[in-house]
Parts: structure tokens; sequence; C-alpha cells
């Protein structure tokens, strides 16, 4: 755990990799029964039936394997979804979304509230002012989900340290750059591409989950 959350792979949804109910919580539960820690429904759409419909039908499933699921964007899904399932919802708001400090006011002191910082440490303090619980950073490789997204350095996830938060990264987290971005200092890697572009789910957030593992852990199986 780190600052109240776990570490390890925070998995993305995507609505065109996962166009329908049917293949999102196929896909969801796969991931989360591989061993997911933090799960983020992104859906850019405006269909707010068809959100409302697949958030609830993937809070049930985190409430099962007791992941937290957070919301991209939209503080309203955020607050509908928090009177039922309470602390196992978040929201994750970029520089462009609600203000980070009036989603802390309306979702409470105990929500999960993460904030986009792309390679800035000012927003990163900003963030961690108004009451942010993680810090995400990136892209730092090619990414196919976003690819214009900012590239940012590697070395903000180190320098990031200092704000005492758990420090997310993210765009082009795959099973080759994974291990390079947990080892300069991110405490839970976010993908959407390398796992739900595969066709095994299940295998793909293995690999991942693998390459995290220290040496020093095989060693002493
Ligand atoms: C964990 C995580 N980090 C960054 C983002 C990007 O958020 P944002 O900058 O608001 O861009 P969109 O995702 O809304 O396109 C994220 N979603 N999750
Ligand atoms: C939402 C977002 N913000 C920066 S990169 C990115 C997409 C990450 O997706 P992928 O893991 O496929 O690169
Ligand atoms: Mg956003």
């Amino acid at each position: 755990m780190s600052g109240g959350l776990p570490q390890g792979l925070y998995a993305i949804t995507d609505s065109q990799l996962l166009p329908d109910d049917h293949s999102l919580l196929a896909a969801c539960e796969q991931a989360l029964a591989a061993g997911v820690v933090l799960l983020q429904y992104r859906d850019k759409s405006a269909d707010a039936a068809r959100r409302w419909r697949e958030a609830t039908a993937l809070a049930a499933l985190c409430e099962r394997f007791g992941v937290t699921l957070i919301v991209n964007d939209d503080l309203a899904l955020a607050e509908r979804l928090q009177q039922r399932w309470g602390g196992r919802v978040g929201l994750h708001l970029g520089q462009q979304d609600t203000p980070l400090a009036l989603a802390r006011q309306r979702l409470g002191g105990a929500a999960i509230i993460g904030a986009t910082c792309h390679a800035s440490l000012t927003l990163a303090a900003q963030a961690a002012d108004a009451g942010a619980s993680y810090l995400a950073f990136g892209r730092f490789f090619a990414s196919r989900t976003k690819p214009e997204a900012p590239p940012a350095p590697l070395a903000v996830l180190g320098e990031a340290a200092r704000f005492g938060l758990p420090r997310v990264a993210i765009g082009g987290i795959e099973a080759a750059t994974i291990a390079t971005a947990r080892d300069a200092g991110a405490e839970l890697l976010a993908v959407v591409n390398a796992i739900f572009a595969s066709p095994d789910i299940a295998a793909a957030v293995r690999a991942l989950d693998t390459r995290l593992t220290p040496i020093s852990e095989f060693r002493n199986r």
C-alpha cells in the first residue's frame, strides 16, 4: 500500500477497444481476476444512459474484487455512484476537467481523486494542495490510445517523490517499458492498450505484473 492506495497495475478502459457492455464487463472481469489493483472507467462518449449502465455494472464488479473504480472526468457520475458504493468509487481529473478542490469538497475527504500532472511539478504541487490522492505523470512512451498526449521525462517521477503521494505513470506502458517506469518511481502503472487490446487479457495482465515483481522475490521462492 502507498498512502492508502495499492501498488501495481492500474487498468483504464477504452470505449473503442471495448465497444459494448458485454465486451467491457468480460474484459474488466478478466483483468481484475488476473490482478489489476485499480480500474478506471474512461468513456468519452456523450451517451449518459450507457455511461450510467456501464459504470454501475463496473462498480458492482469492482466491489466483488475489492478494487476501487475510478471514474474519468465525470464528477456527477462519480457522485451518483458514491451514493451506492461509497469509498469504492473515485475520480480522475485532468487539467481541462472540473477543479480538483471542488471534486474533493463534493466527494469528501476519503474518496480517491487522481490528477493529471503531465510533466509538471508545478501542476503536481497545485494538485497536492487541492487534495489529490495520487499524481499522474506522462505520457512516458509512445501511446496508441492518446498519441497526442504531451511527452514527459521519466525523471519527473523521481522528482515528484517530494509530494509524498502515490505516483502514477501513464502512456505507452507495456511489457517492454513497465519496469523502467516502475524503477523511475511510479507506484501505479496505468495501462490501456497493452491490456485491453490483447486477445488474452489475463495473460497480458500477468505478463505486465511479472515484470513488476522484484528479482529478489523470484530468488526467495
Ligand atoms: C491515471 C490517469 N492519468 C492520466 C489520465 C489523463 O487524464 P486527462 O488529462 O484528463 O485526459 P483524458 O483521460 O480525460 O483524455 C487519465 N485518464 N488517467
Ligand atoms: C489517457 C492518457 N493520458 C496520457 S497517455 C493516455 C493513454 C494511455 O494509454 P496507453 O496505455 O494505450 O498508452
Ligand atoms: Mg480528463
